[in-house]
């Protein structure tokens, strides 16, 4: 479970972005994080994986605070998937990336390889095993970034709009994995501009840029056309045809 509790938080010079915002996680949840540019969804994210420190309130993962941690110990806790798979991708094998992560933890080799493999496989990228990461795809190295988040095995989730640009393929191949997280009782927070996605695979959302930033069940979110206005966020589709219906 990932707790956020009271979050303040300004840039030097600058106004408050966060004032006592707060958002809880359970296991097997996914918590979609929506607002217009500038709303502060990457800020939260640098807060949540302990990149920037929060001036006030805390994150809890499992019940215990990540304040005063160093970003590798966090880092052991909360997976991130960052925007742009260059921000995280350096070895020079696809076996190598995604063997770093359980490597830290000190793993015996055949359980190192285990976890590679199996996270290559739910990834569809076994087949690449042996290439260079920058020679696969924009999808292949998106999913070779969340292939090497998987191979942790870590209780909570960070993704940075990880289904941008992908095709009808790459995107039911997300959806899966994403489901097999939740069943599997991860705690998953995705920032995301595309309503349709979220509406599909959230089940809260936390709208930034409004007045007061709160976790909204998905349905009553989409329903709310106060709070859609405020945040500037369109109904996904399923929504707007049935309000073109009635
Ligand atoms: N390092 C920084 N120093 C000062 N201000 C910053 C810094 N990084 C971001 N900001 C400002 O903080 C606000 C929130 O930015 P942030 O990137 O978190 O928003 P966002 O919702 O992720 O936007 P986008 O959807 O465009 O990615 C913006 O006004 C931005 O200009």
């Amino acid at each position: 479970m990932l707790e956020v509790r009271d979050l303040g938080f300004a840039y030097q010079g600058q106004p408050l972005l966060f004032d006592g915002v707060s958002t809880t996680v359970p296991d097997g949840h996914i918590l979609a994080v929506v607002g217009r540019n500038g709303a502060g969804k990457s800020t939260l994210f640098k807060l949540l994986n302990g990149l920037l420190k929060p001036e006030d309130g805390e994150v809890l993962v499992g019940g215990k605070s990540i304040s005063g941690r160093k970003i590798s110990e966090i880092a052991a806790h909360i997976g991130t998937v960052f925007q742009s798979p260059e921000q995280q991708l350096f070895a020079g094998r696809v076996e190598e990336e995604v063997a770093f992560g359980p490597r830290q933890f000190g793993l015996p080799a055949n359980q190192i390889s285990e976890r590679v493999s199996d996270a290559l496989n739910r990834t569809s990228l076994l087949d690449q095993i042996a290439r260079h990461p920058l020679d696969l795809s924009a999808a292949e190295r998106r999913f070779l970034a969340i292939a090497s988040v998987l191979a942790m095995r870590l209780p909570v989730l960070l993704l940075d709009e990880a289904q941008r640009g992908l095709d009808r393929v790459w995107t039911e191949r997300l959806e899966s994995i994403l489901e097999a997280e939740r069943s599997a009782g991860k705690s998953i927070v995705m920032i995301c501009h595309d309503m349709d996605f979220v509406e599909r695979n959230a089940d809260t959302v936390l709208a930034l840029g409004g007045r007061t930033p709160r976790q909204i069940p998905v349905p009553a979110f989409f329903s709310d056309t106060e709070v859609l206005a405020e945040v500037s966020v369109e109904r996904p589709t399923p929504y707007r045809l049935r309000e073109f219906m009635t």
